[in-house]
This record gives C-alpha cells, sequence and structure tokens, in this order.
C-alpha cells in the first residue's frame, strides 16, 4: 500500500512530466492528480503515466483534474511556467517574474484554506513560494531549489576534492539564483573543515543549469529528485534536513529546514562574516524584488 493517499501536480511540462513520473515509479501516493494549463495536457500526461504504471506495475494511479479538484490531496507541487522569452543573460531565473506572478496569484485564489502541503517549483522560486503563500493563506508553503543548489555543491566539491559525494557536508541557502551563498566555512569533508574553492563552485551553480538546458531543453530531473525528497520530509515519511525557501527572519529565501515527523524547524550553520553579509543581501534583494510583483 502507499503511504500517501493524494499528491496532485500543477504543470505537465518538463519538470511537471519527470515529477510525476518519478512519483509513479517511487510509489509514494496511491492517487496522482494532474492539472494544467488545459485538460488536454493534463488528460495527456496522465495517459502516458498510466501506461508507464502498467509497465512498471505501480499502485499510483494517475488521473487528470482542475487545480480546485487538489483540495483532498496531502501535498500539491506547483511547477507551472506561463509562455514567455526570457532574454536575460544574469540573474536568469528573475526573468520569469512578471510572467509567472498571475499564474501563481491565481492558483493561490483557488488554493486558498488548503490544508496541505504546497512545493512551488516556479522560478523565481523565492518570490513564488512567497506569493503563492500570502494570496493562499496556506501555512505549509515551500519553495525547492536552495536543497538542488546544495545537491550541485556536494557534488561539484566532492569532485574537485576527490571525495565521495557522501563525505561532503555543506549547504547553499539565500537565493535560489544569483544571490545564492555558498555556506564555505562550514562545509566539512568527512567531518573536517576544508577549504573550499569558491569562486569555482560558484561558477559550477551559475552554468550548470544552462549547460543542462543547452544539451537537454530543460532542467527536469535534478528538481524531480529534489522534490521527491523534499515531499517524503514534509510528509513525515523521512526526518532530515531540505534547503527550502520559507518565511525567515520577516523576509522568505532559501534556508535549511529540518523535518522531523513532517515539522519543519531552521537550522542555519555559523556563517562567517562575509556569508552574513551575502545572506543579508539576498534578503534584502528579494524583500524589494517581491515588493515589486507583489501587486497585480
Ligand atoms: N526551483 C527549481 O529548482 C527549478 C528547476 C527547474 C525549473 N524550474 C522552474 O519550474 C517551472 C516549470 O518549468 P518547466 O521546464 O516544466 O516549464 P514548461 O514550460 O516545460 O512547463 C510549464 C507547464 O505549465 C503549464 N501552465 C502554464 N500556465 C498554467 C496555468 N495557468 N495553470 C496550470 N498550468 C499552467 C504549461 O501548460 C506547461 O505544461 C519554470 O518556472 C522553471 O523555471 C525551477
Amino acid at each position: 500500500m502507499s503511504p500517501v493517499e493524494a499528491v496532485g501536480v500543477v504543470g505537465a511540462g518538463a519538470v511537471g512530466q519527470a515529477v510525476t513520473a518519478a512519483l509513479v515509479t517511487s510509489g509514494l501516493p496511491s492517487r496522482l492528480l494532474l492539472a494544467s494549463r488545459t485538460e488536454e495536457q493534463a488528460a495527456a500526461l496522465a495517459a502516458d503515466l498510466d501506461d508507464m504504471r502498467q509497465t512498471v506495475a505501480s499502485p499510483v494511479r494517475p488521473s487528470p483534474c482542475r487545480v480546485g479538484d487538489l483540495v483532498d490531496c496531502s501535498a500539491v507541487v506547483v511547477a507551472v511556467r506561463a509562455s514567455f522569452t526570457n532574454t536575460r543573460g544574469r540573474d536568469i531565473r528573475m526573468g520569469g517574474a512578471a510572467a509567472n506572478a498571475p499564474v501563481i496569484r491565481a492558483l493561490g485564489e483557488v488554493l486558498r484554506g488548503y490544508a496541505g502541503t504546497v512545493l512551488v517549483v516556479t522560478n523565481p522560486v523565492d518570490l513564488m513560494t512567497r506569493l503563492l503563500a500570502e494570496t493562499s493563506g496556506c501555512a505549509r508553503v515551500y519553495g525547492v531549489g536552495s536543497n538542488l543548489d546544495t545537491a550541485r555543491y556536494r557534488l561539484a566539491l566532492a569532485r574537485l576534492l576527490g571525495v565521495p559525494p557522501d563525505a561532503v557536508r555543506g549547504h547553499v541557502i539565500g537565493e535560489h539564483g544569483d544571490a545564492a551563498v555558498v555556506c564555505a566555512s562550514a562545509t566539512t569533508v568527512h567531518g573536517r573543515p576544508v577549504e573550499v574553492p569558491v569562486q569555482q563552485i560558484r561558477g559550477e551553480l551559475r552554468t550548470r543549469p544552462g549547460r543542462i538546458s543547452a544539451g537537454v531543453g530543460r532542467t527536469r530531473s535534478g528538481p524531480a529528485g529534489a522534490v521527491l525528497s523534499t515531499l517524503r520530509k514534509a510528509l513525515g515519511l523521512d526526518d532530515g534536513v531540505e534547503e527550502l525557501s520559507a518565511p525567515y527572519g520577516g523576509g522568505w529565501l532559501g534556508v535549511p529546514l529540518r523535518f522531523t515527523a513532517g515539522r519543519p524547524v531552521p537550522c542555519l550553520p555559523d556563517l562567517d562574516p562575509a556569508e552574513q553579509d551575502q545572506f543579508a543581501a539576498a534578503d534584502a534583494k528579494l524583500r524589494a524584488a517581491y515588493q515589486a510583483i507583489r501587486h497585480p
């Protein structure tokens, strides 16, 4: 039997497809409800996933629905993207703010009063998460992105130092974007502090998504993994830490949250003075950017 009754996903694009395929193979929910911009998209994805369900004998039953039908789900994943052309060379994720904000605001209105967990993937994720939380009034809204940055950080540092990724403990927090903060001073390898080549790490975090998109169109599997890992913690199936966009110190940005039986508590590492300044700068940047999109 699946551990969760129902999970909903909004958005049948690259990320939505990867997330839902991962959910079918994971066997996490009994039912997988799919909504997208059109009913045809949701129905097509449900049919494709039904084929997958049959071939791998998954217990997960996919079906198309409208966003309003998601209220009974334990969790809803938001992976929508409005149609727009991003021409930015830097601060690329911010390029989606104006186009995605009305879509997220409308979703928030429909999800008003929803009591489950909402995971937002839509970029710029720190702004869109806060916007969805404030328009819906939902208490459990988290943005996925800093945990993906953290996974990429651990991979990159392990490769540079010639150690297994599991030996690396460290976080990337702040913005899921150009103001990401690499918590280098608190990073350990095999339990010991290390000299982190921060500029090389920053370069990798900046260029990796673009390389993936240039090769295969969109980043999707990494974000899907980050969503699945977060779902398990938020739904109380695993305990542990995820770096997520959440309210912190009056702002809203990526922080490590320690989940115990589904309940999150922020657990920031010690930051050196330079990292504290970067974290404050990320907070200030996101607060200012949020003011620009909060009203229609
Ligand atoms: N946070 C992260 O770590 C991370 C990683 C990768 C991508 N993303 C973001 O995730 C979002 C989705 O990316 P993608 O590559 O899947 O985009 P995509 O264009 O492939 O798919 C977007 C989907 O959203 C649907 N949609 C549009 N408007 C909608 C509406 N009003 N209601 C319901 N569905 C609607 C579209 O029909 C489409 O199916 C983007 O904002 C992207 O930047 C975030």
